[in-house]
């Protein structure tokens, strides 16, 4: 621009000089006065223009050159070169002109409205800063001068793919165990066992060759394993197959075997690696196994599978272990306490009590925490006898009459529940330093912080379970009386729903040992009993249930009115009796901020994890959430949702 301007400004002197010479030129030859008086107006006119003409070039050559300026038709090469592209749009956002980059990819896309040929930039008119565009095949950042109405693009194809590349090649970690490998083995001759063996590793070692996964055996039925992002994408696209593949396997050899799965991703420390795949491995183990559990840099922990109930553990080993340890907690406290979850049930309050006389035998002085504000009708009922019965003196106490209490050695049992959200009082959990939880719930991320001892079997049907069989290896007298026993196959039944669900062999051992202790189970179920009204309430909910398809029920209670959480229990529980149904939902108001959701299932579907998609929880067969300032209508067609996509999932309609 500047070049041509000093090109012009050089013509124009040129002109007006030659002008000045033609005419004094002509003046001489013709002699003419009228020739003279032209000359010297024109020398004078042309003098002054000169004076003007400098000076504008002064100002041109003064003022800094832009690249444009400078490049000229460089500048457009440039752009080409540097992947970058303009568009100019007018106030209607129509696009009225575009760079070269466009022709070069023949896009012509003037007098075209911007946001009709690329919708997604609309949210540059918004409050996005720079948006990624696909035209025609490559990638493109986008940013909107909206001052001059310019939308600037930068090719930024192979950045992206690198960056891909770059994020496909990092390093995942698996630790994989076979569940009830060792089990399996024991009760095999030496020609199954060998075929055991053989199969198992030979699914699991084609499964890693097929995928390009490095895989070592590190101990019987474990295995390391390295792979890359990509590998494991390909993983989470097929939901990790491997787990039915191995499932499958088993069947074939008429063994209940399956594969947990702990995988640690998104860190390039090698050693957080290795942590976060263990602490996942434990996660699918406390779960129940036959999952795999992902953690990933800060994000949650994802799990996938889970799709067959727990198999009882043969081995009586760990409660034996964890017997021990709680006699020897139990006599370094200087006292005990126990506390079960809020809205506490049967099974919660009958495991206490079985804690406490397993605290009591060693001499300490021992209270169960009871809140009479957050408990189980039933439950309430059972408390009150209890209460008013002698040989229980001073046992229940409240949860403030508990933190007077506390001191540096005591010992906090807390049972039937690991989250600090469910238990009767989170600031005594935060209080007393020494814990211990026994739990049959399968773990969720939620944890109590630190406790000294942990007893999570979600094989378990019910805490009591866990409880009789702790009391089974003290070496102490324990002075469990009939009371006592009948509450505590109460609890049994609750969570087994009469021994219909969830029930392996070692829940009867303990219902057995209940029976032995002089459990009145009569009493037990008398317990349980609704009412006439109650009874008429939890009918009136089931017989508005409806087909969700062959094999789900759902049903729901009136807006208007308000049920118990146990009703709703019971509600699911009933329905599960109707034929050929797998699974059950009772959805109804418990107050007027609340709405729960009970869920049921006899086989096959596993409830927990349907539940845990709204944010609820409990076991693979019976679960439960919670749902605040919802409407019932609401709650029910989120439902339907997490039903499909759980089907969806597991490839069912
Ligand atoms: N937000 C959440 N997050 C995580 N987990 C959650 C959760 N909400 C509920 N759960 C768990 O889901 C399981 C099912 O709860 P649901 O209320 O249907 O069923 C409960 C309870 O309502 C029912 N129940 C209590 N008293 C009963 C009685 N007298 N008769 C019949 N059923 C009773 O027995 C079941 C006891 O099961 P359990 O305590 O082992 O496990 C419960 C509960 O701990
Ligand atoms: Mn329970």
């Amino acid at each position: 621009m500047a070049r041509k301007i000093l090109q012009a400004r050089n013509i124009i002197l040129a002109l007006l000089i030659g002008e000045c010479v033609l005419l004094f030129g002509l003046y001489l030859l013709l002699n003419g006065p009228m020739l003279f008086a032209f000359a010297v107006y024109a020398l004078i006119k042309n003098i002054f223009l000169f004076i003007v003409l400098a000076y504008l070039t002064y100002l041109v050559e003064t003022n800094n050159m832009s690249v444009a300026d400078a490049l000229d038709v460089d500048a457009k090469n440039a752009l080409i070169f540097g992947g970058i592209a303009l568009i100019q749009y007018d106030e209607t956002r129509n696009v009225v002109w575009t760079s070269d980059l466009f022709k070069e990819m023949n896009i012509n896309i003037v007098g075209v409205k911007l946001l009709e040929w690329q919708p997604h930039l609309a949210s540059l008119f918004e409050d996005e800063d720079i948006k990624v565009v696909d035209i025609k095949g490559k990638k493109f950042e986008a940013y909107n001068s909206k001052e001059t109405k310019l939308i600037y693009l930068k090719d930024v194809t192979q950045f992206l793919s690198l960056q891909q590349d770059y994020l496909d090649q990092q390093v995942c970690m698996a630790y994989i165990t076979i569940d009830n490998y060792e089990e399996t083995l024991e009760n095999a001759d030496e020609p199954k066992m060998a075929m055991i063996q053989a199969k198992s590793r030979q699914v699991i070692v084609d499964w890693a060759y097929s995928n390009g996964i490095i895989i070592r055996r590190f101990k019987s039925g474990g295995y390391l394993a390295f792979f890359n992002e990509r590998i494991y994408k390909k993983q989470v696209e097929n939901k990790f197959a491997i787990l039915d593949t191995f499932k499958e396997m088993s069947r074939e050899l008429d063994e209940v075997m399956t594969l947990s799965i702990g995988i640690g991703r998104d860190s390039r420390v090698l050693r957080e690696l290795d942590d976060m795949a263990s602490a996942a491995l434990n996660l699918t183990y406390s779960r129940g196994g036959d999952q795999v559990a992902v953690k990933s840099g800060d994000d949650n922990v994802k799990f996938f599978g889970g799709n067959s109930d727990t198999f009882e553990k043969s081995s009586k080993v760990r409660a034996r272990v964890i017997a021990q340890s709680l006699a020897g907690l139990i006599k370094n406290s200087s006292q005990v306490l126990i506390m079960g979850h809020k809205n506490s049930d049967l099974d919660s309050f009958g495991a206490s009590l079985g804690v406490a006389k397993i605290a009591k035998a060693y001499g300490k002085k021992t209270n169960i925490v009871v809140d009479l504000d957050s408990i189980e009708k039933k439950t309430k009922d059972v408390v009150t006898i209890v209460k008013s019965d002698e040989r229980y003196k001073g046992l229940i106490v409240t949860y403030t009459e508990a933190m007077e209490r506390i001191n540096k050695n005591t010992l906090l049992i807390i049972v039937d529940n690991h989250k600090p959200s469910l238990a009767i009082s989170s600031a005594l959990l935060e209080r007393v330093r020494n814990k211990v939880i026994i739990d049959h719930h399968r773990r969720g991320e939620e944890f109590i912080e630190a406790p000294v001892l942990t007893y999570l079997e979600p094989a378990a049907s019910s805490t009591v379970e866990l409880v009789v069989e702790l009391c089974d290896y003290q070496n102490v007298d324990l002075n469990i009386n009939e009371l006592d026993a009948t509450i505590m196959y109460a609890g049994m039944l609750v969570d087994t729903n009469n021994f219909k669900q969830r029930v392996g062999v070692r829940t009867f051992q303990s219902a057995a040992q209940l029976k032995e202790l002089q459990a009145n189970v009569t009493q037990a179920y008398e317990f349980l009993e609704d009412s006439y009204e109650d009874t008429l309430k939890k009918l009136s909910i089931t017989q508005e249930a409806y087909q969700y398809n062959d094999y789900i029920l759902i049903a729901c209670g009136q807006e208007n009115q308000e049920y118990s959480r146990t009703m709703l229990a019971k509600a699911s529980n009933s329905m599960l009796e109707v034929s050929s149904i797998k699974a059950s939902f009772t959805i109804g108001r418990v107050s007027k901020t609340m709405v729960a959701l009970s869920a049921r299932s006899a086989k096959d579907i596993n409830v927990q994890i349907i539940m845990e998609n709204m944010g609820g929880g409990g076991h693979f067969s019976m679960a439960a959430a919670q749902f605040e300032n919802q409407s019932i209508e609401e709650v029910r067609v989120l439902l339907e949702e997490k039903i499909k996509e759980y089907l969806d999932d597991r490839g069912e309609v």
